[in-house]
């Protein structure tokens, strides 16, 4: 039998023309991807989203507007990827759960490896 997806929601923050990316640590496969993580049962999306970037990062943030949804299967399990645009409202970046973040524009997103159910988002950004 498949097993659900498991929900994740992930922030898109922008500073200018630069986007927020942060790098899981090796042993998790060092991938870039944009910070945020899984929904708990009951919870919503865009507070599920603030949680996590307070968790990961020490900031408050407003959700914003909705951008895309990726399923992708991995080997493991199955992941249902979507994405909100963030504003920061408080707090300096600290990471707890990444090894570097990166500011990054649109078209020097190319030039980092992200995991494969973030691809549809980074096409979609780099063409916003
Ligand atoms: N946060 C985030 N996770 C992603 C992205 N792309 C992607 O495939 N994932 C996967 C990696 C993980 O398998 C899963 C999110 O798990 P996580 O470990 O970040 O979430 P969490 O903080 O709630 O995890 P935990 O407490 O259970 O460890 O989604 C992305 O852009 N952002």
């Amino acid at each position: 039998m498949t097993k659900a997806p498991i929900l994740v929601v992930a922030g898109v923050l922008t500073d200018g023309d630069s986007i927020l990316i942060t790098q899981r640590f090796d042993s998790e496969g060092g991938l870039w991807e944009f910070p945020g993580g899984k929904v708990e049962s009951g919870e919503r999306e865009p507070d599920a989203l603030a949680r996590e970037l307070w968790e990961e990062l020490e900031i408050r943030v407003k959700v914003g507007v909705y951008l895309t949804e990726t399923l992708h299967h991995y080997p493991t399990k199955s992941i249902l990827l979507r994405s909100y645009r963030c504003e920061q409202l408080e707090g300096d970046i600290t990471l707890h759960c990444h090894q570097a973040k990166a500011w990054v524009t649109q078209s020097e997103l190319d030039d980092y490896l992200f995991s494969d159910a973030d691809k549809p988002l980074v096409e979609l950004l780099k063409r916003k």
